[in-house]
């Protein structure tokens, strides 16, 4: 299986390329040139078999034999066997067809886990199997930072960079990022926002001599494994509320987009999933697209779910890729327009055809609170910030369609984000145990100016693939 790009003139690259690669060299995000189908036999044999094993149902045509299947199911036993769950990925009951989806049973207790625990192995076998190395660059708003330093931590063919933005995460997030004493992990503390993280991270990418010298790859889901990964889960939980012979909607908690569009692509492959609402938080860029038809970026808003604190919604334009009917051209449009005025206008056919699976909502920060609270007194269920979103954006989708079941993704484990969550429901709740003492490690990073140059200097001073390379 061959994966193109979103901006159609990057060379077409098999699995095992596009997961080295990351971001496309002409600045679009791989995808899958057709998508695989699964029966819906084989959806309904999901029910009582292992998480793993249905990663490697879901996961196997996507790869295509670009890996060795032995080697594919080795690393995702691995992977899955890190977490703190049995089952993985746990489903719970919150009110009358309203289900969270518990992502946060992996090492930094936040849904990133999920994909990064296999894509740490899947990289390093690669590389390995290559006699390559790479560096690894980042942009977080908290959590994919937290759980790529856990992925890749030790590891010897990578070193990882890890820009987030200085004074904009939570005290465990960034602890979870700064306290890793591996020779191998960078974390960065940009002057700026999770956007200007990651445009800087896309700005390497684009810069071709930077990019080449240093063997850069991406962990963000502009790697089309992570949104692969994250495909697993909608199939696991559907099918335990008994697809495929009942339709079974998502809320997602929204930021890059990538998440979500993990739901879709579980669709594309045969999950009959009903409606995808796009939950955000009062950056609420997203929301005002799907209803408004234009796409317009603002200021960032900090709130009490940070980790959705995003203006630039990266994995969107993988959705309008195809809303576009794959059409390159289209999106090399659109992203100028959003590079040159900062917005852009969806037309009216590839606008409907988004309209006619997603729906969207923004929460506020009061009904945030709100959301937590409630839960909390409804039932005992302890959401935290990004979460309750979730839950509250699905409460929307079952007031109009009350018999189709939907899932809400829990994102992040409480824990997380204790200041937010205690003054919502008077309860602080505790890092699990081996997190116990995180407030008491060592920290260790480097603030930087939000400049591209600075950013760049600084990693190719460190990194040791650029080593031996004349500069
Ligand atoms: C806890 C949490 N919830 C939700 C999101 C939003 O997910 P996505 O960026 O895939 O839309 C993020 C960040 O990615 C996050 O860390
Ligand atoms: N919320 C994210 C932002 C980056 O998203 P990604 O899925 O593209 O890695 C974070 O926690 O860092």
């Amino acid at each position: 299986m061959l994966h193109v790009s979103t901006r159609g003139e990057a060379p077409a690259l098999g699995f095992s390329d596009a997961l080295l690669t990351g971001l496309a060299r002409d600045g679009g995000l791989y995808m899958p040139q057709a998508w695989p189908s699964l029966t819906a036999d084989t959806i309904k044999g999901f029910a009582g078999t292992s998480y793993a094993d249905v990663a490697k149902a879901v996961l196997g045509p996507l790869v295509d034999g670009d890996i060795p299947a032995t080697d594919l199911h080795r690393m995702i036993d691995e992977a899955y066997a890190s977490f703190r769950h049995e089952a993985v990925c746990p489903l719970t009951q919150l009110g009358d067809n309203l289900f969270v989806l518990e992502l946060f049973h992996g090492p930094t207790l936040a849904f990133k886990d999920v994909a990064m625990q296999l894509l740490g192995r899947l990289m390093d076998h690669v590389l390995k199997t290559r006699g390559a190395r790479a560096t690894i660059v980042g942009a977080t708003s908290g959590d994919t930072g937290s759980a790529a330093v856990e992925a890749f931590k030790g590891l010897d063919q990578v070193d990882i960079f890890i820009l987030y933005p200085h004074g904009r995460v939570s005290d465990v997030q960034r602890r979870q990022m700064t306290t890793v004493a591996s020779p191998n992990v960078h974390a960065l503390a940009v002057e700026g926002t999770f956007d200007d993280c990651q445009n800087m991270v896309k700005a390497m990418f684009n810069h071709a001599r930077f990019r080449d010298e240093l063997q850069l790859s991406g962990v963000n889901s502009i790697n089309w494994a992570r949104v692969a990964a994250q495909a697993v889960y909608y199939f696991t939980a559907a099918v335990s509320l008994g697809s495929p012979y009942r339709p079974v909607s998502f809320s997602v908690p929204t930021g890059n987009f990538g998440d979500i569009l993990a739901g879709w692509v579980a669709k594309r492959m045969g999950l009959p999933i009903d409606r995808l609402m796009i939950g955000t938080n009062a950056n609420d860029i997203l929301a005002r697209t799907l209803h408004a038809g234009s796409y317009e970026i603002r200021g960032v808003e900090p709130t009490t779910s940070p980790s959705m604190d995003i203006q630039i919604s990266s994995n969107f334009e993988r959705l309008l890729f195809e809303a576009y009917g794959r059409d390159g051209e289209a999106i090399r449009r659109l992203m100028a327009s959003l590079n040159q005025s900062r917005s852009f206008m969806i037309e009216a056919a590839p606008l409907a055809r988004i309209r006619e699976e997603f729906s969207a909502e923004a929460v506020n920060e009061a009904n945030v609170a709100d959301e937590m609270a409630r839960t909390y007194r409804a039932s005992g269920y302890v959401l935290d910030p990004h979460s309750a979103v979730g839950t509250r954006a699905g409460r929307g989708l079952l007031k109009d369609r009350p018999e189709v079941p939907v899932v809400a993704l829990s994102t992040a484990h409480p824990a997380k984000f204790p200041d937010a969550v205690e003054r919502a429901t008077g309860i602080r709740p505790a890092l699990p145990p081996h997190m116990g003492d995180l407030m008491e490690r060592k920290e260790s990073f480097t603030v930087l100016p939000n400049d591209q140059a600075s950013v760049e200097r600084f990693i190719r001073e460190r990194a040791r693939a650029v080593k031996g390379v004349a500069a």
